[in-house]
């Protein structure tokens, strides 16, 4: 353990599984007590807390559907009691459901800008109030994707909302500046976890996908942990705000 964010407190929204998971038993591995935010995966969000806790920090799930703006204050609000403030706040819930574009069915569109826009929109707001009242700066972080740079067949009502939430770090990044909050987002590339389990069953386009990375192979969650840690830290990043990190093995790079 490096203790770059010793003493820190987290929050991760979307943490049973995939890459909030990873992130949040990473940001404990670097010394941060850690709020864990679930939509319905209790066990998977228990599970975190447990190999937190089992690292010497504290730990806690809250459930929530961040879609819901109230989960919001009920997310910081808990993590609040229980860590005793917020200081890094990790937007990484999210979905992808593939869907072709000209039937795409209004719920499925809806549902989506509801969770991965709506829901960062108002878990940021709340973390950034609870940091401005605390007067101690903080680091805000968003999950948007490669996917805010470029298209997907199946994922054109997935796709505005990964540039939405770049966009969003951005003018937050203007907006909180004076308070001392940095705010930045990750673009990963493809890593494989449950968002794209059944789209990456079919072999050639796994095959194709990996193709496309000049380093070799998909993304593992894992490979999320030290960037966000990165740009967590003060001490690494206390000058970085407003940026765009990508983390995709070069694919974006890569035309031919
Ligand atoms: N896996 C990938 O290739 C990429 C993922 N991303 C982004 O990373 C983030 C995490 O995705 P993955 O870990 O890959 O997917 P995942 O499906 O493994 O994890 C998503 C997490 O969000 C939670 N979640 C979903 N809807 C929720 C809701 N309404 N309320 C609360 N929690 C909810 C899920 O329970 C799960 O814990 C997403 O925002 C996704 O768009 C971005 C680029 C690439
Ligand atoms: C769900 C996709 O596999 C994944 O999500 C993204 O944002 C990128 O498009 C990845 O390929």
């Amino acid at each position: 353990m490096t203790g770059l964010l010793e003493g820190k407190r987290v929050c991760v929204t979307g943490a049973s599984a995939g890459i909030g998971r990873a992130v949040a038993i990473g940001c404990a591995r670097h010394g941060a007590d850690v709020a864990v935010n679930f939509g319905s995966d209790r066990q998977g969000a228990d599970s975190a807390v447990a190999e937190i806790e089992a690292l010497g920090r504290k730990g806690v799930a809250i459930q929530g559907d961040v879609a819901e703006p109230e989960s919001a204050t009920r997310f910081i609000d808990g993590a609040v009691a229980e860590l005793g403030g917020v200081d890094i706040f990790v937007n990484n819930a999210g979905i992808c459901p593939f869907h072709s574009f000209l039937d795409m069915p209004t719920e499925v569109f809806e549902r989506t800008m509801r969770v991965n826009m709506h829901g960062a929109y108002f878990m940021v707001q709340a973390a950034a109030n609870q940091m401005v009242k605390q007067g101690d700066g903080g680091s805000i972080i968003a999950m948007s994707s490669i996917s805010a740079l470029v298209g997907g067949e199946f994922q054109t009502h997935y796709t505005p909302t990964k540039a939405g939430v770049l966009s969003l770090m951005q003018s937050t990044a203007v907006a909180l500046g004076k308070h001392g909050i940095r705010c930045n987002a990750l673009l990963p590339g493809t890593i494989l976890t449950d968002i794209n389990k059944d789209d990456l069953a079919d072999g050639e386009k796994r095959e194709y996908m990996e193709r496309r990375v000049p380093l070799g192979r998909l993304g593992r969650p894992e490979d999320m942990v030290g960037p966000t840690v990165f740009l967590a830290s003060d001490e690494l990043a206390g000058y970085v705000t407003g940026a765009a990190l990508l983390v995709d093995g070069g694919m974006f790079v890569n035309l031919q």
